[in-house]
């Protein structure tokens, strides 16, 4: 379970997260909402440990982070699926099948050979959320997921967060608006750095 407690951000002067605090429970889907640049994307990299902040992000030690932030990178000249195998390789969760099985959910065609660096914003993001999610992970944090998809693929993508949610997966959504058709169990506006109750 994710337990975020008392964090707080600086960058120079300028404060970005007054003391935090959040839990999130098993297969718990939270929305934070926030304007651009209210430190969204600031929260999910203290999360995933890329920033060091003031304050504890706690794990349980069976627990699996996956994450989309911003835009995500990828070996451009390899084609999607030599992309999500090198990804899963590091880890050694690598299941073929089931990554193929994503990907053409999403419209990706696994057997593609055009390279990521040819890939539209959207499949980018596709690719993205495949990643977040292809090695089971149990937490998700997913940052402007929707950012370039098409009706299909947002469709696609709401139907997979109903089944993560069935395998108790927690999912944590940071969006400046809503996402037509996706409810939460939570709402949260990150708002002068404080994290409020909708
Ligand atoms: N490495 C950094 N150094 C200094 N300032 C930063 C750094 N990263 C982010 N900021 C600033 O922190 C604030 C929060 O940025 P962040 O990217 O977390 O916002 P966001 O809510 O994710 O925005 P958006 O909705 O546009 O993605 C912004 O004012 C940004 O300029």
């Amino acid at each position: 379970m994710l337990r975020i407690e008392n964090v707080n951000k600086n960058f120079g002067k300028k404060v970005i997260l007054k003391d935090i605090n959040l839990t999130v429970k098993p297969g718990e889907r939270v929305h934070i909402v926030g304007k651009n640049g209210c430190g969204k994307s600031t929260l999910f990299k203290i999360i995933t440990g890329i920033l060091k902040a003031q304050g504890q992000v706690k794990l349980d030690e069976e627990d699996y982070l996956g994450a989309m932030i911003e835009n995500p990178g990828f070996l451009e000249y390899e084609t999607g699926l030599e992309n999500l195998k090198f990804l899963a390789n590091l880890n050694h969760h690598y299941d073929e099948a089931k990554v193929r099985n994503l990907m053409k959910e999403f419209s990706l065609d696994p057997d593609e050979s055009q390279a990521v660096s040819k890939y539209s914003i959207g499949m980018r993001q596709k690719l993205g959320i495949i990643q977040a999610i292809m090695e089971n992970q149990n937490i998700v944090l997913f940052d402007e997921p929707t950012r370039g998809i098409d009706k299909e693929g947002v469709t696609t993508f709401l139907k997979m967060l109903d089944r993560l949610k069935e395998q108790k997966v927690s999912v944590i959504i940071a969006t400046h608006e809503d996402i037509a058709g996706l409810t939460y169990d939570r709402v949260l506006k990150l708002e002068n750095g404080a994290l409020e109750n909708v």
